[in-house]
């Protein structure tokens, strides 16, 4: 199955939801309710962000994680060797954000974490019932009032034909978390592997919204819902004047809450980290 473009407003959107996020690991909401202009406007304040001295005042905080992530400090993605071609901003309710931009991102994460809870809620109710059954709270509870749930912005840069040989954008990865929520980003360039290990594009029209399982989820659910590798490749040609901008929302249950017989938020998050030799 190709992942699908489902129509958020139809009456069996959570079932076509639900499907494509089981067969494919992805599904894409259109008619959702985050605004496309708040989207682009978030876009084009944090690209003149980056674009700026003032990020060297918020640099990361290696304990809490929140702030910027400057290209050097990039992410290598497990089993990869070259750093990601990106730098991305970490915001936390509890973290620094810059004042300027402080309440247009953080309207932002209310409303995608709102959205977020409905669509936890449509996964349950159509998961098959032993796979719910196997939930240890219901899902949209699990992130009630979490203090972990990521909103990373992320800004890869233009491409000068320097950047390090073998290097992309977004090396294959998965996600750790329970759902990632994505709205489509500035440019193409996302792609998610199939299962006959071929790569294909995701459909990312600009006012999409990608939604797709993590690792976190599919532990939860015994490997039900598959937490697909996916990745963002380079433009075309090596050489684009153009930034990339993205947005994606990772959703975390509280720290305490039980995934599976072997893993509580923490636990799992720890073992992630660890292998990722982020901790
Ligand atoms: O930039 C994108 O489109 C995807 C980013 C991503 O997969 C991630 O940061 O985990
Ligand atoms: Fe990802």
């Amino acid at each position: 199955m190709d992942v699908q473009v489902v129509d958020y407003t139809a009456t069996d959107a959570p079932q076509k939801f639900v499907e494509s996020l089981r067969e494919t690991g992805f599904a894409v909401l259109t008619n959702h309710p985050l605004s496309q202009d708040l989207v682009q406007s978030i876009y084009d304040n944090w690209l003149n962000f980056f674009n700026s001295p003032a990020k060297q005042d918020f640099l990361f905080d290696p304990e809490k994680q929140d702030g910027y992530f400057p290209p050097e400090v990039s992410e290598v993605a497990k089993g990869h060797e070259k750093k990601d071609i990106k730098e991305y901003y970490h915001i936390y309710p509890w973290g620094r954000i810059p004042a300027d931009l402080e309440s247009e991102i953080t309207g932002y994460y209310e409303k995608a974490s709102t959205l977020a809870g409905e669509l936890l809620a449509w996964v349950e109710k159509n998961a098959p019932s032993e796979v719910a059954e196997g939930f240890s709270e219901p899902l949209p509870h699990m992130i009630e009032d979490t203090p972990n749930t990521l909103l990373r912005v992320l800004h890869y840069p233009p491409f000068t034909g320097e950047e390090e040989p073998g290097a992309i954008r977004a090396a294959a990865h998965e996600d750790i978390n329970l759902l990632t929520i994505l709205p489509a980003a500035s440019e193409p360039g996302l792609q998610v592997k199939q299962k006959d290990d071929t790569w294909v594009d995701v459909p990312s029209k600009f006012g999409y919204l990608i939604i797709n399982t993590g690792d976190m989820l599919q532990e939860a659910s015994g490997g039900y819902f598959p937490s697909t590798s996916h990745r963002v490749i380079n433009p075309a040609g090596g050489k684009s004047e153009k930034s990339r901008m993205s947005l994606p929302l990772f959703l975390h249950p509280r720290s305490e809450v039980v995934l599976s017989e072997r893993h509580t938020q923490r636990s799992y998050l720890m073992e992630r980290l660890k292998e990722l030799g982020v901790v």
